[in-house]
């Protein structure tokens, strides 16, 4: 149950509308090359600007640390987004002070103003309260749709909301819906998949999912801790040296718990991680000492498309192997292709897996893709998000 007020819970017209929304898009020399998140808001954009606010978007993009990188403008997007929408919309280039009061004040109703990247201001990351008061003056309403941020505890998508009246945006609950229905109550037999390189990241997620899933399968650079965990050598392949515990802590939770923990029988191992490396395929407990583990292997992949295909509901992050590189793609792929042809619900959450269901052409087979990465991993690991407590409650 979703507690928080919506857009849909209040009067927007004529009024100063602040939007959060996450515009991180990836960029290539300027150029956009995955323009999702950007789709992904104009449900709101265009049911506020129907409804006769005065749009004020917000986004950061990248990582630009608090100061103004040439490259990280928001202009692209903006340009983007007038095309999108058909519409003008006004690009500033900054996001708070005298002129882009200036410019807000002149706008009409249905008009839409972009702001400059808000992390070009340091106080943006470290969450100042004067930084968050200065685009509270800009607006009569908060709206927060930046589910990808949701996690982030900054000035535009927790400290604002404490100045002026804060509400959630359609994507935010869309996403909140979708993720917390499946976790909350979810469909069994319920499958998570958990690969990726970020032990670190994920290994909290794995241990909250052991409470919640019939399956977990794991593939991806962090499964050799937990092969490593069972005693075997792993060669030269990706290890977290001081999380061997816990994946043998994980392996014995998973028995006790009842839950199928799904590893690899066999991997594709490389002499180098280059795409041109000379490859072999070898069982688990085969892994020469020279050699890295750089996918999961032909018959892991089919006993994890297995899983996949008789599971009600399946959550997916992080990639089953280097699928950037041709000879390391085929877990992947046999991965989201099980996951086109189940009959079980499909969630992909975010990052890498969004781009890897992309590139095999079935990222219109998923059932829902998030637009959040480290979002949707803080949400299933139970974590409280900041962006979505800030909000008014009903
Ligand atoms: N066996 C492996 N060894 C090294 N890197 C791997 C391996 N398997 C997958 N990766 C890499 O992990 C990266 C994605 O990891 P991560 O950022 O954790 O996933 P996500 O973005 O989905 O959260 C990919 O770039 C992929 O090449
Ligand atoms: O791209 C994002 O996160 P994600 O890659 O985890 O989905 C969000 O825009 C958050 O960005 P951040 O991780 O720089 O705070």
């Amino acid at each position: 149950m979703f507690l928080k007020k919506s857009m849909n819970d209040v009067d927007v017209k004529g009024k100063r509308v602040f939007v959060r929304v996450d515009f991180n898009v990836p960029m290539e020399a300027g150029q956009i090359t995955d323009e999702t998140r950007i789709r992904a808001a104009i449900p709101t954009i265009e049911q506020l600007v129907n409804a006769g606010a005065k749009v004020i978007l917000a986004s950061h993009l990248g990582r630009p640390k608090g100061e103004v990188n040439e490259e990280m403008r928001l202009t692209a997007v903006g340009t983007r987004l007038a095309e999108i929408m058909n519409k003008p919309v006004t690009k500033l280039d900054e996001s708070i002070g005298e002129a882009v009061e200036a410019s807000v004040n002149n706008m009409q109703d249905g008009d839409i103003v972009l702001l400059e990247n808000v992390r070009f201001h340091k106080g943006e990351e470290k969450n100042d309260a004067a930084l968050a008061q200065e685009f509270a003056k800009l607006a009569d309403l908060y709206i927060n749709d930046a589910f990808g941020a949701a996690h982030r505890a900054h000035a535009s998508t927790e400290g604002i909301a404490k100045f002026v009246p804060a509400v959630s945006g359609l994507l935010m609950e869309k996403e909140l819906d979708v993720l917390g229905k499946a976790l909350s109550n979810p469909e069994r037999p319920f499958t998570a998949i958990i690969g990726g390189a970020k032990v670190k990241d994920k290994i909290g997620v794995i241990e909250n999912l052991l409470d919640k899933v019939d399956h977990l399968i794991i593939g991806g650079g962090l499964v050799f801790t937990f092969v490593k965990a069972m005693g075997h050598d792993i060669g030269k392949s990706l290890l977290e040296e001081d999380k061997i515990e816990l994946a043998k802590s994980f392996i014995e939770q998973a028995k006790a718990k009842g839950v199928q923990l799904h590893m690899p029988v066999d991997a594709v191992v490389a002499n180098e991680f280059s795409k041109d490396a000379q490859t072999q395929v070898v069982a688990i407990d085969a892994i020469p000492s020279d050699w890295m583990g750089l996918d999961i292997g032909p018959k892991t992949a089919e006993n994890y498309a297995e899983v996949i295909k008789a599971s009600k509901l399946i959550i997916w992050n992080g990639p089953m192997g280097v699928f950037e590189m041709e000879k390391f793609a085929n877990g992947t792929k046999t991965v989201a292709d099980a996951m086109a042809v189940t009959e079980g619900y499909t969630i992909i959450g975010g990052g890498d897996s969004a781009a890897a269901v992309e590139k095999f052409e079935v990222a219109d087979k998923m059932d829902h893709i998030s637009t959040g990465g480290g979002a949707s991993l803080e949400l299933m690991e139970g974590k409280a998000l900041p962006g979505i407590v800030a909000l008014n409650d009903k």
